[in-house]
């Protein structure tokens, strides 16, 4: 086997990639490619699923050839993706009925907040998730009562839901598969968790017909072959991850208590509870890790919507710099931030506040204050957002963090990774490979075509590439998030009703 590769289409938020792994997890070849964020209206954002579709297939091609192989030297194909984004489909004729809506698209808000007295607590033991746009079943009724036809069509069996796993699958198949995997399923609000199922009154209570569902599979399991023709040589599909789970795979925190946290547009956090649905008190999710065997892993997740992003937009909306490598020697210029607290709730926030209303903010400003303070707010706005995650996740779990394992684009900062230790009071650990996406979706795969043996062989694979012990005294740390929350009270509850949903 060790002549052989898996290929892990990583489909994200702004790109499709695509990567090459060898037995030892190392990177052959990558393929990237950008594709159109589309918005709208205010709040509204949507893909075009045929670009997401051709991009990824492009990028697929281009990291077989960058890692100079052909496709029947790749043993499985393994696939991550954004989650919660919703397609609809044709079944005749393979095409979108409209573009999809992705996660951040908060058209659904208002939706929710009509439902939420009746329904919020029936969701949340069923689905272990927070009544939110930010879900796939929402965004689904919506395009089935908006689209011209679609909801009789989709009565008349005519119709395929999928979030892009599906999609991916069903055209890597040529149209012959229409599954997903319970990972995803789980970010749907419309699966049963402790089942592990479509359930009956979910669907009811969202208006979704089961016609219009596709069957949920394990997490790792050869479901099919890429269709002829597509690769030059009919790959087994193996494994499908939700991208957040698969990079809590690959990071390897695979026993109970585990955790990662990956930095990127957002930060996502999530805690392996085993086979225990740890039903979340303090406002986070409860949702599924993956699903081997038939036998379901969960995970407590924290979510927030703006963490790297605030850095484009120090580059793209302020301007003050260049690069997003460009902020740490700016907030570096700086001993300290000065007082000043940057709240980054573009677009609401996520956990522990679930607050579609709330809107950017920063305070502490005064004469004295430079750009270079408003980038360390900006990178401190960051590591507070995810020990408010974090606290709340020991609260649920009742088990203190030894280590947090990080990942991401934006873990490659080491001012604010030590930071993030000073605040959590807990060990930053970042890994020599911090594709822990695509690596997990190759894990998944190659654990079922026996390219790897078992997960003891895959938590061997994982190596410390560098150590942030937390120096902050308690006393200092507890005083900086009592300020932190103050200022997420002046940036919370500030947009009207009206003009946010
Ligand atoms: N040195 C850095 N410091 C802080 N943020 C960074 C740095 N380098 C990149 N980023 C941020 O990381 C994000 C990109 O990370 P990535 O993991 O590729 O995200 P995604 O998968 O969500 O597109 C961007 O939002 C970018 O601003
Ligand atoms: O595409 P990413 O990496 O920003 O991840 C998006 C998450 O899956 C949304 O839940």
């Amino acid at each position: 086997m060790s002549d052989q590769y898996i290929l892990a289409l990583d489909q994200g938020t702004t790109s499709s990639r695509a990567i090459v792994f060898d037995h030892v997890g190392n990177i052959k070849g990558v393929g990237q490619k950008e594709f159109r964020q589309i918005f709208p209206k205010p709040g509204w954002v949507e893909h075009d699923a045929a670009e997401i579709w051709s991009t990824q297939i492009g990028v697929a091609q281009e990291a077989l050839s960058k890692a100079g192989i052909r496709a029947s030297d790749v043993a499985a194909i393994g696939i991550t993706n954004q989650r919660e984004t919703t397609v609809i489909w044709d079944r005749a004729t393979g095409k979108p009925i409209a573009n999809a809506i992705v996660w951040q698209d908060r058209r659904t808000a208002s939706y929710c907040d009509s439902i939420r007295e009746e329904y919020a607590d029936t969701l949340q033991k069923k689905t272990g998730l927070v009544l939110d746009a930010y879900f796939s079943g929402t965004k689904v009724k919506w395009l089935l009562d908006n689209v011209e036809g679609a909801r009789e069509r989709a009565g008349k069996g005519e119709l395929a839901f999928g979030t892009i796993d599906s999609w991916l699958v069903y055209n890597l198949t040529g149209g012959e598969l229409h599954i997903t995997d319970a990972t995803n399923a789980s970010r749907t609000l419309l699966y049963d968790i402790h089942t592990g199922d479509w359930d009956d009154e979910l669907l009811s209570i969202l208006d979704v017909p089961r016609s219009v569902l596709p069957e949920v599979r394990n997490s790792s399991e050869v479901y099919g072959k890429t269709a002829e023709g597509l690769l030059g040589a009919q790959i087994p599909i193996a494994g499908i991850g939700g991208d957040q789970q698969a990079a809590t795979f690959g990071q390897a925190c695979l026993e109970r208590g585990m955790a990662k946290n990956t930095y990127g547009t957002g930060c996502f956090m999530l805690m392996n509870t085993e086979h225990e649905a740890v039903p979340s008190t303090n406002k986070l999710l409860t949702t599924v890790a993956w699903q081997i065997g038939g036998q379901r892993t969960y995970a407590l997740e924290g979510s927030v919507f703006i963490a790297g992003a605030v850095v484009q937009w120090l580059r793209d909306g302020l301007g003050i710099i260049r690069s997003s490598g460009e902020v740490e020697a700016l907030a570096r210029s700086v001993d300290s931030s000065d007082g000043v607290m940057l709240v980054p709730a573009f677009v609401g926030l996520g956990a522990p506040y679930w607050d579609s209303y709330a809107r950017g903010t920063i305070v502490g400003m005064t004469r004295g204050t430079t750009k270079a303070h408003i980038a360390r707010a900006a990178l401190e706005s960051i590591a507070f957002q995810s020990a408010e995650l974090l606290e709340a996740m020991q609260k649920d779990s009742g088990a203190p963090l030894k280590e947090l394992r990080v990942d991401g684009g934006a873990s490659n900062n080491d001012l604010m990774m030590q930071f993030q230790a000073d605040l959590l009071g807990v060990p930053v650990v970042r890994p020599k490979i911090t594709e822990t996406t695509a690596l997990g979706a190759a894990y998944l795969a190659g654990l079922a075509v026996g390219y790897w043996q078992s997960t003891d062989e895959i938590a061997r694979q994982w190596q410390e590439d560098k150590r942030f012990e937390p120096q902050m005294e308690p006393a200092e740390r507890e005083r900086l998030m009592t300020r932190w929350k103050r200022a997420v009270e002046r940036a919370r509850n500030w947009e009207d009703e009206a003009s946010a949903g």
